[in-house]
């Protein structure tokens, strides 16, 4: 189950800081921040020419962090040196100048961090978490007005987003139909056709506000305007002409909250140990799920597992080992499974199975599979080497019963199975 569908690369996405710094305490706190708390690999180089040879060594780098004023180069020197490369670069620096930073920002500089204020360490570390996790998220930029739209795109593209342009409402929402990693829509109100706020209106049909952050986007005088996008589910509006850093703190900002959403609702529906869903998050989807294959007159089985003498493991090998052993009971359901299949953990040392469209000698075949995959694992542990058994009661639902009824009876199968002997599959009686 994925909540967030980020864009998946083919080849890992280059993840090393370079770190271009005089003053060696605040480099050394930069770099500590984060390696620690982002946990990305910071290079460290004190002049142009320990840049240089560190850029010419190494080919995957992801972002420049450099102060201006370093002992062999002047200030446009330095940034010119990661923007010729095409490299994403912050300047950090220690002087406030209004020009330079209108200058810096003018050029393809993504921010203009002053250090040595209160915060500005904080700051850096959100800025290159935010940086680097952009570089997965899509963006769609909707304005009839290619200018307008080639603007914001390529801010947007400054910023790490890949960026998907329409010309219209009607392309927009076709974009949006065909594309799950689209979680960013700049949606402009003036567009011949459907408006901005009747193609937000429309786009919310498509993505709740947990799934796409919209951004109205107008440079008309009306007063009612900005309350017609929100009312229509836009999370935020922009004002044209807008300044970049406005655009990039709103664009964060609703970015960041469309993550914490996501994080919250993975920490409610998850179990924290195995990552697999957990009892409430299964129980919902069968809820559903149940009655539509009744309906459609389609089989669908529940299995509910149990792992055998479970506590002799945590009492002989230790907690930790059980923890072990659990994540790799977890990871064996997971591979076994299906793509139609639905694996939880309902609790404990008892996992949750639910398997549409199987019945007869290939269930039994399955759940023997599953048993006997499990049979054969050798789990590492802190305290060696453990190997699991697991019980199985399964219940094949074709005469149409409730939720709870399939519950009910794949629990007393499992029973069946454990009074029977353990590392065994009961799918009758
Ligand atoms: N390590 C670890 N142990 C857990 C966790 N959740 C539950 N347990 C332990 O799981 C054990 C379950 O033991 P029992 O219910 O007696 O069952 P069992 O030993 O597996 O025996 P049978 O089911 O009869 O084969 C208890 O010792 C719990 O403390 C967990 O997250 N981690």
């Amino acid at each position: 189950m994925t909540l967030l569908q980020p864009i998946v690369p083919s080849s890992p996405l280059p993840q090393r800081v370079l770190l271009v710094e005089n003053s060696r305490a605040y480099v050394r706190a930069v770099a500590e921040a984060i390696e620690h708390k982002l946990e990305l690999p910071v290079m460290v180089a004190s002049t142009l020419a320990e840049a240089r040879a560190l850029l010419a060594r190494h080919d995957d780098w992801f972002l420049a962090l450099t102060g201006l004023v370093l002992a062999d180069g002047d200030r446009d020197e330095v940034v010119n040196c990661f923007l010729e490369r095409g490299l994403s670069t912050v300047v950090v620096t220690g002087v406030y100048d209004e020009d330079l930073r209108e200058r810096m920002l003018r050029r393809r500089v993504i921010d203009f961090v002053l250090k040595n204020t209160p915060g500005s360490l904080d700051y850096i570390v959100w800025l290159v978490k935010r940086l680097e996790r952009n570089r997965r998220i899509s963006a769609l930029v909707v304005d009839d007005s290619a200018a307008a739209r080639m603007h914001a795109a390529a801010l947007l593209e400054t910023y790490g987003y890949r960026v998907v342009q329409a010309a219209d409402g009607e392309a927009a929402l076709r974009v949006l139909e065909r594309d799950p990693t689209i979680r960013l829509a700049m949606v402009d109100q003036e567009m011949p056709g459907m408006q901005g706020v009747e193609l937000t209106r429309r786009l919310r049909a498509l993505r709740a506000r947990d799934r796409v952050a919209v951004i109205g986007v107008s440079g008309r005088e009306d007063p009612d305007l900005v309350a017609r996008f929100l009312k229509s589910g836009a999370n935020d509006f922009l004002r044209k002409p807008y300044s970049r850093e406005e655009f990039f703190c709103r664009v964060s900002q609703n970015v960041d909250q469309l993550e914490l959403i996501g994080t919250l609702q993975d920490l409610a529906t998850r179990d924290f140990l195995t990552g697999l869903p957990n009892r409430r998050h299964f129980l919902e989807h069968a809820e559903r799920l149940v009655p539509q294959m009744r309906t459609a007159r389609r089989s669908l089985a529940m299995a509910i597992l149990d792992i055998d003498h479970f506590k002799r493991i945590n009492d002989g090998w230790g907690h930790e080992a059980g923890d072990h052993a659990l994540r790799a009971v977890a990871t064996a359901l997971s591979s076994h499974a299906r793509p139609e299949d639905h694996v939880a953990r309902f609790g404990g040392e008892e996992f949750c199975l639910l398997v549409p469209d199987l019945a007869g000698e290939a269930l039994d075949d399955y759940f023997d599979g599953l048993r006997r995959r499990i049979e054969e694992l050798s789990v590492s542990t802190p305290a060696g080497e453990v190997r699991v058994t697991v019980s199985i009661g399964v219940r094949a639902a074709g005469g149409g019963e409730e939720l709870h009824r399939l519950l009910a009876e794949a629990d007393r199968r499992l029973y069946l199975a454990k009074a029977g002997g353990r590392n065994r599959v009961v799918a009758s009686g």
